[in-house]
């Protein structure tokens, strides 16, 4: 069905106009086109919840949303194998701890500067407060580049960017996990320097940690098998399931290899991933242990998958995974990565599911392009949150000193990701939009961290 956002044009004076708080959160942060993506696209979505419960409409509350708590900023120095000193740029902004203390992942790539994490940050405060868990929202990273680095580098890294980071973080403050760039090697270093200069076993302080200490089982899984699991549930909206589809992933990453694995355990049949420099279709299936073992242990590049799988799968450098037809399209790598274009091409070649493992994959003209063409989509903020979800199973592990069995995770995983979902389904249709998750996950966020907020006082 064609969504039109409801940007309130009413005369009624309670409700807020979202227009002018849109055009004062542009100016009040300059240069910052992710975070002013983000925020439109919540803002777009609420005049329904506004004008269902005015209370929301008090004045200021939604100033106080989109603007963060706190945002750190800091010097990373640290010196590469050669002896050369390099300085990076450390960042953590605590968005919001209205629901509980700030949670959310570290990303180390090139291109991280504030208005990246700050949209980061934003999206996670909606989705933490969707999953109904006592989390809070908060994003932070470094635009160190652990490609190509070695190990000894990225502790030193690591090293120096915690002895700043300590002092914000804590188990009942702010819990860093994982992102871009930034997996279960980056937390054991960071954890580890933590534990030295604190001189506390405080294993609830980050999560994605090891299995052997302080990790939960599935945690490293949960965001690509939970973004599947909830591509699954919309496919059963329509009486379909995952069992023989075509699917397309993008990225090559943490959530994109467990996607794939997911899908094909489910029964599907995924064709491609993607680095920055190119694609892979794979027409007999991508081999998700050798895309692995060159990803995650080699550390390579996608092009080398194609050089050893052989005549079954093709490299195209430069090329894009929508292109390839599909039934299913799990957009895992980068935020913007799937424009109207893509859309467009996706929609001609009869895709009906498009589910967001990335962080806003998908730009607003492209949403717009799947909604017009009734193509059932999955946001972010509700597919790819198993990932969170899991955290605080192992936040819940480590407070009772307990370690979980993978069953018993992913049995709850499996009933988070149902949860979520019906409640995006049932929000968008209680606020007259049936069918958009986007409204509904926006919705349903936002209620939630609007009536605590309203409960907390101005703060
Ligand atoms: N790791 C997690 O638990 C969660 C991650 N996410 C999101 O999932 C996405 C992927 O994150 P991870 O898999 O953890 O990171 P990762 O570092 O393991 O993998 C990132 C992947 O994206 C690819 N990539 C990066 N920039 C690209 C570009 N410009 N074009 C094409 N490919 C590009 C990289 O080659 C790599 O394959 C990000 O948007 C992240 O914010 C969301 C929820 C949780
Ligand atoms: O596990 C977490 O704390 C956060 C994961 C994350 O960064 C995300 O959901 O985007």
């Amino acid at each position: 069905m064609p969504y039109r956002a409801p940007v309130a044009t009413t005369p009624d004076i309670r409700i807020p106009d979202l227009e002018r708080l849109y055009d004062a959160v542009r100016r009040r942060n300059p240069g910052e086109p992710e975070f002013h993506q983000a925020v439109r696209e919540v803002l777009d979505s609420l005049a329904p919840a506004l004008h269902a419960h005015p209370e929301f409409a008090e004045p200021g509350l939604i100033e106080r949303i989109t603007e963060p708590e706190r945002q750190v900023m800091f010097r990373v120095p640290w010196q590469d194998d050669s002896g050369t000193t390099l300085v990076h740029r450390g960042f953590r902004v605590e968005f919001s701890s209205t629901l509980g203390p700030y949670k959310g992942g570290l990303r180390f790539h090139p291109s991280v500067n504030l208005g990246i994490v700050k949209f980061l940050g934003f999206e996670q405060v909606f989705k933490n407060s969707l999953t109904g868990l006592g989390l809070g929202g908060a994003k932070g990273g470094s635009d160190f580049d652990p490609r190509g680095r070695s190990d000894r580098e990225v502790m030193r890294f690591c090293q120096s960017f915690m002895t700043e980071l300590h002092r914000h973080v804590g188990e009942h403050t702010d819990i860093p996990a994982g992102d871009i760039g930034v997996g279960t090697r980056e937390i054991g270093f960071l954890f580890g320097q933590y534990r030295r200069i604190t001189n506390r076993w405080e294993s609830g302080v980050l999560t994605g940690k090891g299995r052997e200490w302080g990790g939960s089982a599935l945690r490293a899984q949960a965001t690509g098998y939970g973004n599947v699991l909830f591509a699954a549930e919309l496919l059963h909206t329509r009486g379909e399931d995952l069992d023989g589809r075509r699917v397309a992933v993008s990225g090559s990453g943490n959530v994109a290899l467990y996607s794939i694995a997911k899908a094909r355990d489910l029964g599907a049949h995924v064709v491609t991933a993607s680095d920055s420099e190119g694609c892979v279709v794979d027409e007999k299936g991508v081999d998700v242990e050798l895309l692995r073992q060159i990803k995650e242990i080699e550390r390579g590049r996608i092009s080398a998958y194609a050089q050893r799988r052989g005549s079954c799968a093709v490299y195209v450098p430069g090329g894009r995974v929508w292109d390839v037809p599909c039934d299913v399209a799990l957009p895992s790598a980068t935020q913007n990565e799937l424009d109207a274009d893509a859309a467009a091409t996706l929609v001609r070649n009869g895709v009906t599911v498009v589910s967001e493992g990335a962080n806003m994959p998908t730009t607003p003209d492209a949403v717009r392009v799947l909604h017009s063409a009734g193509v059932a989509f999955g946001p972010g903020k509700a597919a790819n949150a198993g990932g969170v979800v899991t955290s605080a199973f192992e936040m819940q592990q480590n407070s009772r000193r307990e370690s979980w069995s993978s069953l018993r995770v992913a049995e709850r995983l499996a009933l988070a990701m149902r949860t979520i979902h019906d409640t995006c389904r049932q929000t968008a249709e209680r606020y007259g939009a049936p069918g958009n998750y986007v409204l509904g996950a926006n919705i349903a966020g936002f209620t939630r961290l609007a009536a605590a907020m309203l409960a907390q006082g101005v703060v």
